[in-house]
């Protein structure tokens, strides 16, 4: 079968700075893996995430080579749906997401966009609120929340649209202790389902659902002894 992502001798230099962030990164995600990044802040981690949702090149000006195969079809070849339906991801400030008046109408918003039946947005809402314990905020303003269930209703507003790939960046940094055993039931629930997870985290104890962890340094991935 072939992986879910893999990355091929890929580099990234920002516009306007003199060096790259990334330099030469190679790795390969299979199908089913929960697999956590962690590194030095300032390292890539973010840009490396950026890079594999299409964020970057598209939205940031930059200078990109390498290869990113998404379950063997490269990233540049997909068109933009495609990418939305592949690869969700949670970014590290929930702020950067959200922008409707309600949880319920956030959650419902990019099925609108896809013209997807009232009657399944609804069922699909539902059961969005319920898997992350937020049928009490349905009709708040997800603006007014705490920074916690921001990202829960963050999560779920990617999460309608089922996509095979979920990339988790810092997602936990604003989530309290009960709220990081929700996500990572939700995250293991998906893995049991088949979905591929990324998990960049600062914080070793976040990651205590992972498979495996890889090391960014110095603009390239090595195999995480322990040390950053
Ligand atoms: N749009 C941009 N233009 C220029 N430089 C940028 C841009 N975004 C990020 N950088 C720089 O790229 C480097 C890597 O940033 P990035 O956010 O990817 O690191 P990170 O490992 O995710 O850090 P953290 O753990 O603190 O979130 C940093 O030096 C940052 O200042």
């Amino acid at each position: 079968m072939r992986p879910a992502v893999e990355v091929k001798n890929l580099y990234f230099k920002y516009e306007g700075q003199d060096n790259n962030i990334l330099k030469g990164i190679d790795f390969t995600i299979n199908k089913g893996e929960i697999v956590g990044i962690v590194g030095l802040s300032g390292g890539g981690k973010s840009t490396l995430c950026y890079t594999l949702k299409g964020i970057i090149p598209n939205m940031v000006n930059g200078t990109i080579a390498g290869e990113i195969n998404i379950f063997g079809q490269n990233i540049n070849t997909m068109e933009n749906y495609e990418k939305v339906k592949q690869i969700g991801m949670v970014f590290q400030d929930p702020e950067f997401q959200l922008f409707s008046s309600r949880v319920e109408d956030e959650l419902a918003f990019a099925l609108e966009n896809m013209c997807v039946p009232r009657k399944t947005i609804i069922s699909k809402v539902d059961e969005m609120l319920d898997l992350l314990g937020l049928e009490n905020y349905r009709k708040q303003n997800p603006c007014l929340l705490s920074g916690g269930e921001k990202q829960l209703v963050a999560l779920g507003a990617v999460l309608v649209l089922e996509p095979e790939i979920i990339i988790f960046d810092e997602a936990m940094s604003q989530v309290d202790n009960s709220g990081k055993e929700t996500l990572k039931k939700v995250i293991c629930n998906l893995r049991n389902n088949g979905k591929t997870i990324i998990m960049v985290d600062h914080e070793m104890n976040n990651l205590d659902i992972v498979d495996r962890i890889l090391l960014l340094k110095q603009g390239k991935i090595n195999i995480y002894e322990g040390d950053m």
